[in-house]
């Protein structure tokens, strides 16, 4: 059973990675506002989001918008297997592993995402019920369970479906932006 849904996320992630590799760039550096004001987060509330890479939907511009709009980021650290850890973006990056670029400032722990009112969640794919599928990597489904914010994933408009595989430990999420559709609020 639980083997069996394993090997369906990994066919998955692969589809839906070769996929990445040859679509458009699709940065949300506008669009980011709208998810903002739909989970009314405001100036001087604390957003945790992630830095772009390799076709994932996003950018440093979707990111210089939520600074521009008064909001406190806050970009991941991986350390190892350990939750993620969380720095404040204050505009210096430094490479990280996997060619992640992460936050130059002064880390805050691993719990500094339960301050933030909205997560921006890096994701292959997302389903109606707001199961996510990430890299595989565990990183968010160790940090996510802290958050007491709203949890959005960001995605194309066909990484949206209607059903993935869930396993109990997958958080779900909240809302999902897609380009095309805009903010979509999850029932949970
Ligand atoms: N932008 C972004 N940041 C993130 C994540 C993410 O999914 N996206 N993570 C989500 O958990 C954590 C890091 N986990 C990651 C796991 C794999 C890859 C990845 O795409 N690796 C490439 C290249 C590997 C390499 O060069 O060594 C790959 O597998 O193709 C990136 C991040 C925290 N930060
Ligand atoms: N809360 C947790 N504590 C410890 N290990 C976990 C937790 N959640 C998930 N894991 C482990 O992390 C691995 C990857 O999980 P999963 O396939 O759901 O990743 P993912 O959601 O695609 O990745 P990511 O969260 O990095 O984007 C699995 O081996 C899983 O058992």
């Amino acid at each position: 059973m639980t083997s069996d849904l394993r090997n369906r996320k990994a066919t998955l992630r692969t589809r839906l990675r070769a996929a990445r590799r040859t679509a458009d760039p699709v940065p949300l550096s506008a669009e980011v506002l709208s998810v903002v004001a739909a989970f009314d987060v405001v100036p001087g509330q604390t957003v945790c989001a992630y830095l772009a890479i390799g076709g994932e939907p996003g950018s440093l511009e979707m990111i210089d918008t939520l600074r521009s709009g008064g909001l406190r980021v806050l970009l991941p650290i991986v350390v190892g297997d350990a939750p993620l850890n969380w720095a404040l973006y204050d505009g210096g990056l430094r490479p990280g592993p996997y060619g992640l670029r992460e936050p130059a400032g002064e880390p805050l722990g691993a719990s500094a995402i339960a301050a933030a009112a909205l997560v921006l969640v890096p994701a292959l794919a997302v389903d109606h019920q707001g199961v996510r599928l990430g890299k595989g990597g565990g990183h968010y489904d160790r940090s996510l369970p802290m958050a007491t914010g709203a949890l959005v994933a960001l995605v194309r408009d066909d990484e949206f479906v209607p059903a993935l595989p869930a396993e109990p430990h997958d958080v779900r999420m909240n809302g999902v932006l897609t380009p095309g559709a805009g903010v979509i609020r999850l029932p949970l």
